[in-house]
């Protein structure tokens, strides 16, 4: 299978900044992440949970809104990077003209269910040749790059204080005489020079202010610990086939951006890293969408992740308890509701891509994929350990009785646009399949009384409705919407979920129409922006998740060699470590998008399955005369 693009080789003097996005690599503890730049520079952190406020926002703006970097204080010749083989634990290799040195940067896990364990970011840098000078660079800056805290300092160690959080510092060295903790500016400085042989360790505790300063932990104890954490959750994958490594990596990303305490999954790592540079697509993804986090539990479950599953289906059945007329389409990390949008006016933006957005208001918006891709998630996770304050059967009807009366309303769809709500053709499809899962969940199981006729006639009726409406018979293509002319990749899925199946010529017709119209440079666009009305102004980058999905749709229709070359090239996108963000560039040759961003793994892992023939869409049935 097609190998990784290889490390990343820059040659440029001192710590620096601007990495673009694919030069990112993520390191996390299962309840936050950070990304570490291929210069060592940690630009992206939200501290303590991954919908905190971060206390490193470089990455949206300049070194001052906050960042820790640590490299050779002299002009590097090469570097290498790779996670240790199984792991989330990152190392760098930095030559310089005087010797080399290995960076390793790790958060050890929190798995334990107290909510106000501590995190820590280990780093530990290891003279492997010569002698190399080293600089480390910290400038900590609470509230997404806002806040200057109180800084102390004494032997070795730094406490950095500000409103309800504390960080502290610890600097270690094995050989090397002193790590010298200087202020420069409102940043603080170390310098210092690694032989062979030699390391120094650097650990940065967050804590909550108002409890006593946390104990210090044993690095290398850690490192083992962080080490055997990873290797043992990766010998848990059932997948046994050829795309093996492939999907490893995906899973673990999943598995590191999901929330502990909850099991809730959130859509990526960051806020604001734009569709367009320079443009305003910017959103904030540190929260759980319904919908990524059924296709992420989807994947796991293939994969043979049963526990997560089962925290995952505790999560949603917490999150959407309630009346079903109140279901949101995001939730944050432990399923509160609110996440009201604002701009941090004073962050500059990725290369000026403004605005900077926390929160997000595609929270309030109507879309009725959701209830599909919830109640055939359901329908796929075992019942067994259910919270017993909420049943999921019973929410399940509840749900979809609502659906029968609400399906024929518009909505603003998968995409979230912001224009006028529309009778979108993807969402009318999952409408039917959160139908159809119900009833075969309710065939098979029975567990309430429920009005099986109302279902199946709703049902029937939208599947007629779609195939009148939403398939255009001149373009010989499912559209965006009932009666638009317009493509929509969205539509891919029709066939994933079972609507039709792969035989059907109205599936092969909607491949060829979106392969021919809505493929750019060899990826797919999920809409043409220039005439869609999603109330943003036009111009993105190739949606990732689409072109996987194109993938598993080639795959089926039975054009296997089409389906394998685009596979390929799409997994030649992967950074030197693996990581995907939500879109890409294909004249810029640059990702573009949150990152690492789920839906991307997330299709990654299915096209991967669909080729391995682990995954089968569900086979339609239809009542009497259907
Ligand atoms: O492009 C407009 C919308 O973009 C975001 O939504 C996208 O990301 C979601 C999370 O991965 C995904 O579920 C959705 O299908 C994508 O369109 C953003 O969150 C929206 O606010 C925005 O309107």
């Amino acid at each position: 299978m097609a190998g990784r693009k290889k490390a990343v080789r820059r040659m440029k003097a001192g710590p620096l900044h601007g990495s673009r996005i694919e030069e990112y690599a993520m390191i996390g503890d299962c309840r936050t992440g950070a990304l570490v730049s291929i210069e060592g520079s940690i630009d992206w952190l939200c501290w303590p949970d991954f919908a905190s406020g971060a206390c490193f926002a470089a990455l949206l703006g300049t070194r001052d809104h906050g960042h820790w970097q640590i490299v050779p204080a002299k002009k590097l010749k090469s570097c290498r990077r790779q996670y240790q083989p199984h792991t989330m634990i990152l190392e760098t290799s930095y030559e310089t003209a005087d010797g080399e040195v290995l960076l390793t940067d790790f958060m050890p896990p929190r798995t334990d269910r107290d909510k106000r364990g501590d995190s820590s970011i280990m780093r530990i840098v290891t003279g492997v040749r010569g002698k190399v000078a080293m600089r480390m660079d910290l400038a900590i800056r609470f509230d997404y790059g806002r806040t200057v805290p109180w800084v102390t300092k004494s032997d070795q160690e730094l406490h950095a204080v500000a409103g309800p959080d504390m960080v502290v510092l610890r600097a270690r060295s094995k050989g090397v005489k002193k790590i010298p903790l200087d202020g420069e500016g409102m940043s603080t400085v170390s310098e210092f020079a690694v032989r062979a042989g030699e390391s120094v360790t650097f650990a940065l505790t967050h804590s909550s202010a108002m409890d006593p300063v946390p104990k210090e932990k044993n690095v290398q104890r850690a490192l083992s610990l962080t080490r055997n954490y990873w290797k043992k959750w990766v010998t848990r994958s059932t997948y046994r086939g050829d795309l093996a490594d492939e999907i490893e990596r995906s899973l673990m990303t999943l598995k590191a951006m999901t929330y502990q305490p909850s099991g809730g999954i959130v859509a990526a790592l960051t806020t604001s890293l734009p569709e367009k540079i320079g443009g305003e697509r910017n959103w904030d993804y540190r929260y759980c969408w319904l919908r990524d986090t059924s296709f992420t539990l989807l994947v796991l479950m293939h994969a043979g992740y049963t526990e997560e599953a089962v925290a995952w289906r505790r999560w949603l059945l917490r999150a959407v308890a309630g009346t079903p007329d109140q279901v949101q389409t995001i939730y944050s990390i432990n399923g509160e509701r609110q996440m009201p949008e604002w701009v941090a006016d004073w962050l500059p933006g990725y290369e000026n891509s403004l605005p900077v957005r926390i929160g997000n208001a595609a929270v309030d918006q109507f879309q009725l994929d959701v209830f599909g891709e919830v109640v055939s998630a359901l329908a796929k996770t075992p019942q067994a350990e259910d919270d017993i304050r909420v049943s999921a059967s019973a929410l399940q009807v509840a749900i979809v009785d609502h659906l029968c009366t609400v399906w024929p309303e518009p909505d603003e769809g998968i995409w979230e646009v912001r224009g006028e709500r529309q009778h979108f053709t993807h969402s009318k499809v999952m409408a039917w399949v959160a139908l159809d899962r119900a009833i075969k969940q309710h065939e098979r199981f029975g567990e309430h009384s429920v009005d099986l006729k109302r279902w199946k006639k709703n049902r029937d009726m939208i599947h007629k409705e779609v195939c009148e409406k939403g398939f255009n018979k001149k373009m010989n293509s499912f559209t965006q919407s009932y009666g638009s002319k317009d493509l929509d990749a969205s539509c891919l899925r029709i066939v994933l979920v079972g609507f039709l199946s792969p035989d059907d010529p109205r599936i092969r017709g909607t491949v060829e129409a979106i392969e021919k119209h809505l493929m750019k440079d060899g990826f797919v666009m999920r809409y043409n922006t220039k005439v869609a009305k999603d109330g943003l102004p036009s111009g993105e980058g190739a949606f990732l998740a689409c072109s996987f999905w194109m993938v598993s749709n080639l795959w089926l229709i039975g054009r296997r060699d089409d389906a394998m070359v685009l596979f390929k090239r799409l997994l030649e996108l992967r950074n030197d470590v693996g990581l995907l963000a939500e879109e890409y560039d294909p004249v810029a040759k640059r990702m573009l998008g949150n990152f690492p961003q789920a839906l991307s793994h997330i299709a990654l892992v299915h096209a991967a399955f669909a080729i391995s023939g682990a995954f089968v869409p569900e086979k339609r049935t239809e009542s009497k005369g259907g």
